[in-house]
């Protein structure tokens, strides 16, 4: 039986994968996985028997992830689940950005009388805008919202520069070849009409758009910020908006500072706010998280390695540890010290953390605890799991943690 806490709305279908005779749900002040969206987590303390986090959603930067990592908890996101629902809003931005549409609209509800249609007519030049095709707008963060940003904006008709160094390969074939590669994010300021970003923020990326690059912003550019609050120096985008420079912020995420400033559109963290893209996370989130807690294996993970192997024995150790030399050497001389044979076994690091699978026959209950207990006092582990079979559907295992 695991218990499962969710924090924030999590779509049912997510919640009803997680079957009642092996999960139990919000339950218990020590769960041993989380699912969540935007629940701040830094600053909390972290359950003792907690194995995994499943953010439904593509940010964690809510989530602590050094400390999870030391604790060999392991974080999970939903990638690409949210992706055309942010893509969406990002290009409904653009389109209100181009043409003054809300204005236009909220002006017509004020006419009355039997001459609306001519004050119509005769008032529309106030809400001339201008379009999309022929201007050009850069991506910086050409991951799966970026991609799909910059492929419908090119069939929109606009010119679009992409910047992205750490780009995957398997998102690179996602995206158009004419979408125009820069090499520098100063390229992106400099030339282009409207600048949109779709980067994490981590302690790398936080403020990435600061005073200085919005000094370098074409004059009367449009700035959209979709991806979080914390990449763009903000008094600098109300100094830009004040003076002139920058023609409009958009973006995502509330900040005081922004309320009433002329050229600030701030929506209330909407990109992900549709009825697909909800439903879409939290079923992603829900059956990483239950995949990792029933086989050990994992997917999708933020700071621990992609590691996954066939689980057909009767016991598997599951185990994280720092990514430092001869840590399989030692597990397996702990195991042929006890005269037990390895059926499978598979390694993998990511940065500074490891993560090994090693599948065994049915040993009894003691040499097992010994055999475990041995392992966690290596240095540099972090967590030790036993795991076995529940019962097998379709060739996936469906397993439980035993404590030894
Ligand atoms: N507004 C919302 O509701 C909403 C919804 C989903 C995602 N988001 C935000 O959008 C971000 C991106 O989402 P995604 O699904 O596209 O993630 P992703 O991981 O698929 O893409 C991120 C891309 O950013 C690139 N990148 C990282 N550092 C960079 C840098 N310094 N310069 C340029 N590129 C850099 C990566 O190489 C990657 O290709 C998320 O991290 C999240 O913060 C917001
Ligand atoms: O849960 C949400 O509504 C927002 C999710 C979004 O910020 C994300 O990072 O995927």
């Amino acid at each position: 039986m695991f218990n499962i806490n969710s924090y924030n709305e999590i779509a049912a279908e997510g919640l009803e994968l997680f079957e009642k005779e092996q999960y139990a749900l919000d339950v218990t002040d020590d769960p041993d996985g989380i699912l969540l969206r935007s629940a701040d987590l830094h600053g909390t303390v972290l359950p003792l028997q907690l194995k995994g986090i499943a953010r439904a959603g593509a940010g964690t930067n809510n989530i602590p992830l050094k400390e999870c990592s030391e604790r060999g908890i392991v974080v999970f996101n939903t990638p690409g689940a949210n992706a055309n629902a942010v893509k969406e809003l990002v290009l409904a931005s653009l389109l209100l950005a181009a043409r003054p549409i809300l204005e236009g609209a909220m002006w017509a509800k004020t006419l009355k009388g039997p001459d609306a249609v001519q004050k119509a007519e005769a008032e529309k030049k106030r809400f001339v805008g201008s379009e999309l095709a022929g201007k050009r707008l850069g991506v910086i963060g050409l991951g799966s919202i970026g991609a799909m940003v910059a492929n419908d904006a090119y069939r929109l008709g606009m010119e679009v520069r992409g910047y992205d160094p750490y780009l995957s390969v398997d998102t690179a074939w996602k995206i158009s070849r004419h979408v125009i590669r820069v090499e520098s994010i100063e390229e992106v300021l400099e030339t282009c009409d409207y600048i949109t970003v779709h980067v994490p923020l981590m302690p790398e990326t936080a403020k990435m758009i600061d005073a200085e690059s919005i000094q370098r912003i074409k004059k009367n550019a449009v700035l959209l910020n979709f991806s979080r609050g914390g990449l763009v120096d903000i008094e600098a985008v109300v100094e830009a908006l004040e003076e002139r420079r920058l023609a409009q912020y958009m973006t995502d995420f509330v900040d005081e500072r922004l309320l009433g400033i002329e050229g600030a559109v701030v929506l209330p963290h909407l990109g992900a706010a549709t009825a697909e893209a909800e439903t879409n996370c939290s079923v992603m989130a829900a059956e990483t998280l239950k995949y990792f807690l029933e086989t050990g294996n994992i997917r999708h993970s933020v700071n621990f390695p992609h590691v996954e192997m066939a689980f057909r024995s009767p016991i598997r150790l599951a185990i994280a540890n720092r990514n430092v030399t001869n840590r399989i050497g030692q597990m397996s001389a702990i195991l042929a010290e006890q005269g037990i044979n390895i059926v499978n076994i598979l390694n993998r690091s990511k940065g500074d953390y490891a993560y090994t699978l090693i599948d065994i026959d049915e040993i009894d209950a003691d040499q097992l605890g010994h055999i475990a207990n041995k392992v966690r006092q290596l240095e540099g582990i972090l967590s030790v799991r036993v795991i076995r079979p529940l019962n097998r559907k379709e060739g996936i295992a469906h397993g439980s943690d035993q404590s030894v």
